[in-house]
């Protein structure tokens, strides 16, 4: 934009730049001599009093804008609590006092969001209300499953469509309504029974909210990569939800599903069918898995069996860990050192721990020793290169991995039971597992690939 910038404020994560610095990617950082002011904040991903002056200078910014000005705004995941603001009699803390509760009795992101556009100034539209009679354009990287633009970072340039009534339903739902701050209750009671848009005068024409960067785009992006690398590939889904580790039976179960269709000899004669059709009926419990989905992936597995290619399924969205114990860890490591645990059963028989693969007697069919296992890799990482709290983006595992974690001396279920999922990687094999590629500059959501191949 050169000299058409006139002047610019960010809120960042507290601590980003020099996390930038120390990894050597300076590159991704404004120049001394920027208009854009750099402000810091939200440590440790919560509304604080440094994010809340950022936000009270971007107010002050765009409340100074006149017609003919344009207001050029980037919002990504974590904007909410990078942006707070909140509407008197309500304070910052009654705000994250309200959205703690909230957390911790299950609500969603969309329903957290709900409250917050209603208890905060700049969000649910506030901001683009602010640069009137400017125009505005938002470019949005999205890390809510669905893309609603509306509850992306909850909002600030998009009209909102939530009530007060809405929120007072939602506090009862959870059944936090009497522990719910007295402010913030005058304040929903307060304000008129309508949507926030209609409260607001916005001029919606002159405000264009875009799409930069999904969770689609990024699965699109690495089907892409697979297709050259001569991979039979699909992507499975990009709303990926769900706990961790029963995501991760999933793909281990997919794992399986596809070694009998690459593999032959996995199981005996008739019997083959027979594991498919089982397993075929345990994959159709889970939401991202229809008849015609496993239509389409048994298709591509014969037409990689005939190439003597592999299969790669890739999938995308946003899994959770119900944390219980006091390990370190992310909804990523845990779900690959989970599958790790399940793909065991691909090593050859002498290698397994836990065997499943039936030893045949038939003189004429393969012994499972005799049989090369398919070849296996899983990977699940965040796309903003941080998962959990932790340093890392994600794992990438082979069936071989438990084994050697007991060559490293530690117990696979130990750490996953404590969710030490970080811990348990640094420790097997030097960390060899874990995918590390520092803060990327992007977030959205996570991604799994599951690669197959016929063994050799
Ligand atoms: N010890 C742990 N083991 C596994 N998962 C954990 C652990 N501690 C936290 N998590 C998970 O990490 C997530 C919180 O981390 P983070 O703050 O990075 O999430 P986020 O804000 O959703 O991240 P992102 O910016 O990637 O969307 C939660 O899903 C939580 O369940
Ligand atoms: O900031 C937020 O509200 C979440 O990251 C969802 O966008």
């Amino acid at each position: 934009m050169g000299s058409h910038l006139v002047r610019g404020v960010i809120s960042v994560p507290s601590g980003v730049v020099t996390a930038l610095v120390e990894a050597g990617k300076e590159d991704m950082l404004l120049s001394s001599q920027s208009r854009i002011r750099v402000m810091e904040g939200a440590k440790d991903n919560l509304p604080d009093q440094a994010a809340q002056a950022a936000a009270q200078e971007i107010h002050t910014l765009a409340n100074g804008l006149q017609d003919g000005d344009l207001l050029v705004v980037l919002i990504s995941g974590g904007g909410s609590a990078l942006l707070p603001a909140p509407i008197a009699p309500v304070t910052l803390d009654e705000v994250m006092d309200v959205t703690r509760r909230m957390a911790r009795a299950g609500a969603s992101i969309v329903q957290l969001n709900a409250v917050r556009k209603q208890l905060e100034a700049l969000k649910g539209g506030g901001l683009a209300e602010a640069a009137q009679p400017a125009r505005v354009i938002s470019l949005i990287l999205s890390d809510v499953i669905g893309d609603p633009l509306d509850f992306i970072a909850s909002g600030p340039t998009v009209p909102d469509r939530t009530t007060p009534e809405e929120c007072l339903d939602l506090f009862a739902q959870l059944s936090i309504q009497d522990s719910i701050p007295e402010s913030v209750k005058t304040l929903l009671t307060s304000t008129k029974s309508e949507t926030q848009d209609q409260a607001r005068s916005v001029d919606w024409s002159r405000v264009h909210n875009v799409l930069v960067g999904t969770n689609k785009i990024a699965c699109e992006k690495a089907k892409e990569t697979s297709d050259e690398l001569g991979y039979q590939s699909i992507i499975l889904s990009t709303e990926q939800e769900g706990e961790a580790r029963e995501v991760s039976q999933m793909f281990a179960t997919l794992a399986s599903y596809i070694s009998h269709l690459l593999v032959d000899g996995l199981s005996s004669g008739n019997n083959r069918e027979e594991e498919i059709q089982k397993l075929e009926r345990s994959l159709l419990v889970y939401p991202s898995l229809s008849v015609d989905k496993l239509k389409e992936i048994r298709q591509l597995a014969v037409r990689a069996k005939e190439m003597q290619r592999g299969v790669c399924i890739i999938s995308g969205g946003e899994t959770t860990v119900m944390v219980k114990g006091n390990g370190r860890g992310g909804r990523n490591q845990e779900m690959a050192v989970s599958a790790a645990l399940e793909l065991q059963r691909f090593l050859p028989a002498s290698a397994q721990t836990d065997l499943t693969v039936q030893k045949q007697d038939s003189s004429t069919s393969k012994t499972c020793d005799e049989i090369s296992p398919p070849s296996i890799v899983f990977l699940a990482a965040g796309t903003d290169g941080q998962d959990g709290p932790t340093p890392v983006a994600g794992a990438v595992v082979s069936p071989r991995f438990c084994e050697q974690a007991q060559s490293s001396g530690v117990n696979v279920i130990e750490f996953l039971d404590r969710n030490d999922s970080y811990n348990l990687l640094t420790q097997v094999d030097e960390g060899a597992n874990l995918v590390v590629p520092g803060l990327t500059g992007t977030n959205v959501m996570d991604i799994q690939v599951l690669l197959v191949k016929p063994g050799v």
